[in-house]
């Protein structure tokens, strides 16, 4: 099941244009500045804003096709969508709001039971309650809960955790990651939270002025330096995968193994052997000839594999930690030219890139199983 989306649709004074596939497996995080035209994409394939041209369709058939007059109300589109503010119903009770999804259900149709949804998000407790009597967190478990009930064909989610604090946004994160492992469908998720796209994201689609700029496979998306001024708050640098081989619970610090080295992070809450991925920002890189014996910081050795100029006086060199430019195995560092030249930097060469452990972006994340 895919969800292609190609449409052309009128805001205000702007025409949001967007053309990608949100494949069966796994998340596709649509990124990009305030205003640069997602929500109004995600509106447009759910049936909720009508675009003025284009087709939306699902694993080959048309939810909406200008060109042939298809346009499908939203419900008949059966996909789940999930806001910022749950939007329960608030006279129901959190069982009510959940079964309120499964009875518009067609009967014929395959996805998860009532228990298998309560388990999965945790929320047996609060199944008597109404909305008002659930914290933020718990009203958007229900409101992820609902829609997977109504056996959707494609989850479409708008910055589903904006509104909560960073425990309740970190604890929910968990839960979205397990989606994908538990049920195939396309997922779109919509966000400016570059943890939300490291952990969750396999696909992402760089939205920019109103239109699709860049897309493609998460690593190499967001590692992607030429892509920097476009990304807004998620500044240039590079993505690394790895796992967690060490909890130092004393000083709350995790090493994780990238390409046969260690780097040293803010605590990451993942058993030993998870897979994470760790960003930092090209800024926040050094790099030296050698190892430096008395340094604090994270130090991996690895070889020039590109140098970029960027704006005088800078310069971006790319740093490849394995044997090849694998992705999750290579860092950006933004050193200036004369660096370059003074530490005799060129493709080939070895050299150690050093950042230290609070250069790390954000929260590291571990990836779901
Ligand atoms: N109700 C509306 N009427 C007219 N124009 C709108 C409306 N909502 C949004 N727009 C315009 O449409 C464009 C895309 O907005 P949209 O909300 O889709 O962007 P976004 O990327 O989701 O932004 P944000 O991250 O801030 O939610 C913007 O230029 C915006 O000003």
């Amino acid at each position: 099941m895919t969800l292609e989306i190609d449409l052309q649709l009128a805001r205000g004074e702007a025409v949001v244009q967007a053309r990608f596939e949100v494949p069966a497996h796994g998340v596709t995080a649509l990124v990009g500045r305030s205003g640069a035209g997602k929500s109004s994409v995600l509106l447009a394939a759910a049936g909720l804003l009508r675009p003025r041209s284009g087709r939306v369709a699902l694993n080959g058939t048309a939810l909406f096709d200008a060109a042939r007059g298809i346009d499908l109300p939203p419900h008949a589109r059966r996909l789940g969508l999930v806001f910022q503010d749950g939007r329960l119903l608030p006279h129901r009770s959190v069982r009510a709001n959940l079964l309120y999804g499964a009875v518009r259900a067609p009967r014929d149709a395959s996805g998860p039971e009532l228990d298998e949804v309560v388990a999965l998000l945790g929320i047996e407790p609060l199944l008597g309650r109404r909305p008002f009597q659930l914290s933020g967190g718990e009203r958007q478990r229900v409101a992820i809960g609902r829609a997977l009930l109504s056996r959707p064909r494609a989850l479409l989610m708008d910055e589903p955790l904006a509104s909560l604090d960073p425990p309740r946004r970190h604890e929910l994160l968990g839960y979205l990651a397990a989606l994908p492992a538990r049920w195939q469908l396309p997922i779109l998720y919509v966000t400016h939270q570059m943890d939300e796209v490291l952990r969750l994201a396999d696909h992402v689609v760089l939205m920019s002025e109103h239109k699709v700029a860049a897309q493609g496979p998460a690593l190499a998306l967001l590692s992607d330096l030429s892509l920097g001024p476009l990304v807004g708050r998620f500044e240039a640098g590079a993505v690394l995968e790895g796992r967690v081989v060490e909890q130092l619970a004393d000083w709350q610090l995790s090493v994780v193994q990238v390409a046969g080295q260690a780097v040293t992070v803010p605590m990451i809450e993942a058993p030993l052997g998870a897979a994470v991925r760790l960003r930092i920002r090209a800024r926040d890189v050094a790099l030296q000839r050698a190892v430096l014996p008395s340094s604090a910081s994270n130090q991996l050795s690895g070889t020039v594999t590109r140098i970029v100029e960027r704006e005088a006086p800078y310069a971006a060199v790319e740093i490849a930690l394995g044997a090849a430019t694998a992705p999750g195995e290579c860092l950006w560092a933004l050193v200036t030219r004369r660096s370059v030249q003074s530490l005799g930097l060129a493709p080939g060469q070895p050299a150690v890139a050093s950042f230290k452990a609070v250069a790390v972006e954000g929260r590291a994340t571990s990836l779901r199983p």
